[in-house]
């Protein structure tokens, strides 16, 4: 086989233009130095296994017909059944799905969760949709996908933009078409529906727990420390909560309505219920707005990007004044800032570490929803809280090794795992 061939782009991608998908290409060109052998396998990374593009027509409210794009990726199945949320954002794109299904593959991997990597989303903006055509998008979305997903095929969640009230519109469109009633099909579902008690908390449980473990090897008491947090929905506002509950301060808040700045720290609770009523924290009275590009500079402890990827970048990275970046959402950080950061001595803790607490529980529903046998929100809690703390000790530990960054030591695990996995399981049927 040519070089070429070898090495080529997946022929649908701009070359010029790969989006988060080069991101996670140049990750994965930095850990196959550590792969040893298994490195005969890394192009499998480089591509994904599966990319369906469907066309989503419903009807609107006011008769007209409207197309939405969407898709399902799943990166890779070597480990288990392909897993990752569906996201619905006017942005999508299919190099945005590509990536955010190759990071589940690391991170399923990388908590050794027994899951391949797989991701969903539509291009839209929610926000334009009544609550009715929401759910013919998402129904009509849930059959034209539903060819390649199932319990034991790949299993949507919750990301971006949806919800367990999605997530149950899913459920029921896809046993409607199967002829059955499927609890297993996604996760993050209503309680009611064979949902997960903490799943919705767990993602920014996760980020909590794992910023606590850093934290504890660097000597620093999270009570009184001082955190910033981009994205102030699901995984974002948990953390928040969580460090304001742990006596840290929130200093400064953002999202995509507006950035709130208080030095001796914001009320979270009252801030949380401001966002509900208001849709976001552009607007809050209990502290100064600021313009958006100075939440960077804000001096923090901790900063907790959990909005959208290619935030932390070398335009901004220098003006970073952390001791950890907790990467809450997926992909926020580009290669080039994370050199930028590593060298100012900022510890980055990865996504595909630091919030793998939602897919971690995730994991816990569908065993619950298979065995039919439903866990206490304790139970869950400690199970999350070991797992997230003993896939931090043995990254760390592989990062002091190698003398890499906790994103590399990550990938080593991660990737490690993938390809053996990959390899034992050969190539033909
Ligand atoms: N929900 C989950 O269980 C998991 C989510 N994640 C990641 O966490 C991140 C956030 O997800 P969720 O909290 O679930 O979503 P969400 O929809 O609940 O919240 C998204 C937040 O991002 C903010 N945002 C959007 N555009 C922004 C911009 N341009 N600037 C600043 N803020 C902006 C929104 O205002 C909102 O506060 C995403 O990267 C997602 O992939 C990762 C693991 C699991
Ligand atoms: O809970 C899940 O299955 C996946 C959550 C997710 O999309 C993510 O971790 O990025």
């Amino acid at each position: 086989m040519s070089q070429q061939q070898n090495h080529a782009l997946p022929s649908y991608l701009d070359p010029n233009d790969l989006g988060p998908w080069g991101i996670y290409l140049k990750q994965v060109d930095r850990v196959t130095p550590y792969l040893g052998s298994l490195a005969r396998w890394v192009e499998t990374l480089k591509r994904p296994k599966r990319a369906l593009i469907v066309d989503v027509p419903i009807e609107l409210d006011d008769g007209r017909i409207a197309h939405y794009e969407g898709y399902r990726v799943q990166h890779n199945t070597s480990r288990g059944p392909g897993k990752g949320g569906v996201r619905y954002h006017q942005d999508v794109t299919l190099s945005e799905v590509m990536a955010l299904s190759a990071w589940m593959s690391v991170k399923n991997a990388a908590i050794n969760v027994p899951f391949g990597g797989a991701k969903g989303g539509i291009r839209v903006d929610p926000r334009t949709l009544s609550q009715p055509e929401l759910e013919r998008m998402t129904r009509r979305y849930t059959s034209e996908i539903g060819v390649i997903i199932g319990p034991s095929k790949d299993i949507p969640a919750p990301d971006v933009n949806t919800n367990a009230q999605i997530m149950s519109w899913m459920m029921d469109t896809y046993s409607m078409n199967e002829g059955l009633t499927s609890t297993g099909v996604v996760t993050g579902k209503p309680v009611a529906l064979g949902g997960s008690l903490g799943r919705t908390e767990a993602t920014g449980r996760g980020v909590f727990v794992v910023a606590c473990e850093a934290a504890r090897d660097a000597g620093l008491d999270v009570a009184g420390s001082r955190v910033a947090v981009q994205g102030f929905g699901n995984v974002g506002g948990t953390a928040a909560r969580l460090f304001y509950d742990a006596g840290a301060k929130i200093v400064a808040a953002q999202d995509h309505t507006g950035t709130v700045f208080k030095a001796d720290g914001l009320d979270v609770p009252d801030l949380i219920a401001h966002v509900s009523r208001a849709g976001g924290v552009g607007g809050f009275e209990g502290g100064e707005a600021i313009a958006a590009e100075d939440f960077w500079g804000v001096e923090t402890d901790f900063l907790i990007p959990a909005a959208l990827e290619g935030q932390i970048t070398s335009k901004n990275a220098d003006r970073i004044r952390a001791r950890f970046v907790v990467e809450g959402a997926n992909g926020p950080t580009t290669p080039e800032a994370d050199d930028i950061l590593t060298d100012k001595g900022i510890t980055v803790v990865p996504d595909v570490l630091a919030n793998a607490g939602g897919v971690t529980v995730s994991y816990f529903e569908w065993v619950q929803d298979f065995s039919s046998f439903f866990w206490s929100e304790e139970e869950i809690n400690q199970r999350l809280e070991r797992i997230m703390r003993e896939a931090y000790a043995s990254i760390s530990q592989v990062a002091k090794q190698h003398q890499v960054t906790l994103r590399t030591a990550a990938f080593i695990v991660a990737c490690t795992r993938i390809l053996q996995a990959r390899q034992v399981r050969g190539l033909y049927p």
